[in-house]
């Protein structure tokens, strides 16, 4: 047997996103989101679905969280969509929605399952977009209220905070390349953005250490690999660029306190500056408890004149693909784990999604989604490794716990091991619920069963 055995103090977890489960979209005083708008625009999501009702979770949690209970895990990652506390991003709060999320929160404790609460999970109200969304300042100290309402609200209950989800997304995909809400293309406004994000989270930790709550707070910044064609300097300098827009440029601000000079440099080369303000990076470089890691892919990169922003191709060498068409690439989850060790330190690390989108179907009740066993298994493997290595991983949360509105590509991509019908939103545990489940019971895994 090729046993992979993991502490037995590693906390086992699934996850999911406001917009993408809940549905219930105009209901009880819920303010409209950017992702209400976006999605309700033609050309913008695929076959045009919308979190309208998404998989209704604001209904039916209670039955999830049976699901959860009965897999066995001993934290859930879910996110609060902001309007439905502050309809109008700020000012009036809705009592509804802190009465939703406390119900929520009191069933997870009540089955013994810990809390993990992602305050912006991309949802942003859209009167605050009104006014410039995260392009504007003033949206940095609307999150910072929202954020010491919540911690307030649920200090004692939840006790892991991460404040932004995918900082990369929220400002480079859904800014310049504008394919997420609210659809901009525009470089330096996306530039601006991430680095308000970054206040946003600083500020957000500076109310959660004012406030004495208990528990801890981290981000979740999404990582990939890419790996260099060659040893040609310019195919590893391309690399270090693509690299450097998700991992450098979101973690050298959190952990040492300034941008890194070869993205500045490569941004100042593309027309971008940044308006950084007197006090800004101390507030962004506070310590944090723990840093939440996303990944799914990788790919080996070379440099091409003009291919991208960075002059990088992403090559196709032959790896497997997952049904969202991205590379399969295990050995790039290690490498990028230990590149985190190696230059930013023993920082706690939650893996707060890793997950394949895999479309299969019921069959005969039963959905059998080796693929997306296969997947874990491979992953699960570089993460032992990692942990080898002296990574210190705390937790392993997968995305997703259910089949949900997967973005852009809204219901028409899969990352669920939970499978949900979308028209009848009957839940179907999948091949892979099980196996996770075994695994989260065992504690290990055998590689060739
Ligand atoms: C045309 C050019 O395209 C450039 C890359 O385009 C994308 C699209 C999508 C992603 C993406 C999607 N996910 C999964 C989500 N993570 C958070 C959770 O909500 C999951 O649903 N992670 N990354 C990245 C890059």
């Amino acid at each position: 047997m090729a046993i992979m055995e993991f502490p037995k103090d590693m906390k086992w977890g699934a996850a999911t996103a406001a917009y993408q489960i809940e549905g219930a979209a105009f209901k009880d005083g819920k303010g409209l989101s950017i992702w209400d708008t976006f999605s309700h625009t033609p050309g913008k999501v695929l076959n045009g679905d919308n979190g309208d009702v998404a998989i209704d979770s604001y209904h039916r949690y209670e039955e999830d969280i049976q699901l959860m209970k009965e897999l066995g895990i001993d934290t859930y990652r879910f996110s609060v969509s902001w309007p439905r506390i502050f309809p109008d991003g700020s000012g009036e709060i809705n009592q509804k929605g802190l009465e939703f999320y406390h119900n929520f929160v009191d069933a997870l404790l009540a089955n013994g399952i810990e809390p993990m609460c992602t305050l912006y999970h991309w949802d942003l109200p859209q009167t605050l977009q009104d006014t410039g969304g995260w392009g504007n300042r003033e949206t940095v100290d609307a999150f910072a209220d929202y954020a010491e309402l919540m911690f307030k609200e649920f200090n004692g209950k939840i006790k892991n905070w991460i404040t932004i989800n995918e900082p990369w997304c929220v400002s480079f995909l859904s800014n310049f390349i504008g394919i997420h809400a609210p659809g901009k293309q525009d470089l330096q406004l996306a530039t601006t953005i991430s680095h308000h994000l970054l206040l946003a989270h600083g500020k957000a930790v500076t109310r959660f250490r004012e406030s004495a709550i208990e528990g801890g707070i981290g981000y979740a910044p999404n990582v990939e690999w890419l790996e260099p064609f060659s040893n040609k300097q310019e195919d590893i300098d391309a690399c270090n660029r693509g690299m450097g827009f998700l991992m450098e440029w979101f973690f050298d601000p959190v952990f040492k306190g300034s941008y890194p000079k070869f993205m500045i440099d490569w941004f100042e080369k593309k027309g971008v500056t940044l308006q950084i303000e007197e006090g800004d990076m101390e507030i962004i470089n506070q310590p944090i408890d723990f840093l939440g890691i996303n990944y799914y892919t990788g790919s080996v990169g070379r440099y091409k004149k003009d291919e991208d922003l960075f002059d990088l191709e992403r090559i196709d060498i032959g790896f497997e693909k997952t049904d969202f068409d991205w590379f399969i690439y295990p050995e790039g989850f290690y490498r990028v784990l230990t590149k985190i060790k190696d230059q930013y330190g023993a920082v706690p690390i939650y893996i707060t999604e890793n997950g394949a989108c895999y479309n299969d179907e019921v069959e005969n009740g039963r959905v059998r989604d080796q693929r997306r066993i296969e997947y874990l298994k491979q992953h699960l493997t570089a993460l032992k490794r990692s942990i080898d290595y002296g990574v210190n991983i705390k937790g392993y949360l997968t995305w997703s716990l259910l089949d949900n509105f997967e973005w852009a590509e809204g219901y028409d991509k899969r990352f669920g091991i939970i499978h949900v019908d979308f028209n009848t939103l009957e839940r179907t545990k999948k091949d892979s619920y099980y196996w996770y489940k075994q695994t989260i019971s065992n504690g290990w895994f055998d590689m060739f069963y």
